[in-house]
């Protein structure tokens, strides 16, 4: 299996490459050449198997010669046997047809754990092997700043730098990355937003002296294994409701696309998916560029759901690549208009993103009001993102076609959220129910490449 970049100017990858480099050398993002299918059987085989089993078989075909079944499938054991779910992913009942996926029971409570475990035990085996040593740098709205510094703290061939917004990551989210003591990671507060945090992160790929310099890595969903690590979970939900002999739709609270664009890879690999639809907040690009063909950027506006605080959303570049026929070319161009503010979707690349994907957008108060509504009759306590996704799902289910929504953290990421709408302050679980006892270690940082690389050069020289 081969990686070919969504800006066609690179050469191809091999699975463990592509994983170790993250944005191509011409700026794109890597995507596998072909996508391999899995027959009706193969999907049949999974129901009633591990999630760890079916980790396996649906990774398995991307992955290539790199990693050995045994060794491959010995990191997938340990990626999640620190979950505290038995199920990993387990599915709850919201109303008829309607169904949650909780994604939050992983070390940081928040659906970034699935990718980021996996990768931090690919990254360390990879490594060892070759004798290498990477710099990674992350961009983060909360929560893939996290789980990076949780999956790779203490890892001996990897330092790790992440760059979030200052003052708009919840107070959990900022203790999550500010209080690991290991000299490995490195919290960087920058004063900007998540998209100045991600612009500055390809910045740094696409300066090829520094990124050359550093080794540099990166694991947000720039990072294709970060994708493929969350297409396991659509299979074994839909599986778990009857799939490959039932289809089912997807609500997916959305930012930065690559949580979504997973499911897209799940339907494209053969599974029975009727609609993936985007729920986003009031930094809702994605739902008027699905409703209008105009992807403009305007001012991110702080909300709720921090996490989904994005206009710049990276992987939906994946999307528009498959839209547009795979045609690197037209989609390099896009990415030049969207530096001067944006640009208008072809009528025939939107008919093709339409095909698979719709969208709604959830105000600050109607994700309030689902928050008190999902606590009061459906029994479930929600995290403002996934009160959006639930919102959305209720409003564009069909009634014949079970929908999943995903939920995307826990609750207690944001007590300040959930108490103010249900009443509830939500605890921490006992394992980290003295993070705000810890103490915080974290640089603020100006939103200016040089400086920043320079910080970076000088931490790992030391
Ligand atoms: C809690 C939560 N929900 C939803 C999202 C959006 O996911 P994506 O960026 O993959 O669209 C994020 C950030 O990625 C998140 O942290
Ligand atoms: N919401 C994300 C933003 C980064 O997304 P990623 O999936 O590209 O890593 C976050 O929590 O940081």
């Amino acid at each position: 299996m081969r990686y070919i970049s969504t800006r066609g100017q690179s050469p191809a990858l091999s699975f463990e490459e592509a994983m170790l480099s993250g944005l191509a050398r011409d700026g794109g993002l890597y995507v596998p050449e072909s996508i391999p299918q899995l027959s009706i059987d193969d999907i049949r085989a999974m129901q009633g198997q591990s999630y760890e089993e079916v980790a396996f078989r649906v990774m398995r075909p991307f992955v290539g010669d790199g990693f050995s079944d045994a060794v491959f499938a010995d990191l997938i054991a340990k990626a999640y046997a620190g979950f505290g779910h038995g199920a990993r992913a387990p599915l709850v009942q919201l109303a008829p047809n309607h169904f949650l996926l909780e994604l939050f029971h992983g070390p940081t409570l928040a659906f970034k754990d699935f990718a980021m475990q996996l990768i931090g035990q690919l990254f360390q085996e990879a490594l060892e092997r070759r004798g290498e040593r990477v710099t990674i740098v992350g961009a983060t709205s909360g929560d893939t700043g996290s789980a990076a510094i949780e999956a790779f703290k203490g890892l001996k061939n990897v330092d790790v730098f992440i760059l979030y917004p200052h003052g708009r990551v919840s107070e959990v989210q900022r203790r999550q990355m500010t209080t690991p003591p290991e000299d490995n990671v490195h919290a960087l507060a920058l004063d900007g937003s998540f998209d100045d945090c991600q612009a500055r992160l390809k910045d740094m790929f696409n300066h090829f002296e520094f990124r050359d310099s550093v080794r540099l890595a990166g694991v947000n969903s720039i990072n294709w294994a970060r994708v493929l690590a969350q297409v396991v979970y659509y299979f074994s939900s839909a599986v778990s409701l009857g799939a490959p002999d039932r289809a089912v739709s997807f609500t997916v609270p959305t930012g930065n696309f690559g949580d979504i664009f997973a499911g897209y890879i799940a339907k494209r690999m053969g599974l029975p998916i009727d609609r993936l639809v985007i729920a986003t907040n009031q930094n809702d690009i994605l739902d008027r560029c699905m409703k209008t063909g105009a992807y403009q950027t305007g001012t991110v506006e702080p909300s709720i759901s921090p996490s989904m605080d994005i206009q710049v959303s990276s992987n939906f570049e994946r999307a528009l690549f498959d839209a547009y026929g795979r045609d690197g070319g037209a989609v390099a161009q896009l990415m030049d208009e969207l530096k001067q503010g944006g640009f208008s979707v072809s009528q025939g690349a939107l008919e093709a993103l339409r095909e698979h994907f719709d969208s709604g957008r959830v105000s600050e108060q109607e994700t309030l009001d689902w928050i008190t509504k999902a606590n009061t009759s459906m029994g479930e306590l929600l995290c403002p993102h996934s009160a959006i996704g639930v919102a959305v799902a209720e409003a564009q289910r069909a009634a014949d076609v079970p929908m999943i929504t995903l939920a995307t953290a826990h609750p207690a990421k944001f007590p300040d959220a959930v108490e103010k709408a249900s009443g509830i302050r939500p605890p921490l679980p006992n394992r980290m129910a003295d993070l705000y006892e810890r103490s915080e270690r974290v640089t603020r940082v100006d939103n200016d490449l040089a400086s920043l690389e320079s910080l970076i050069q000088e931490r790992i020289k030391t």
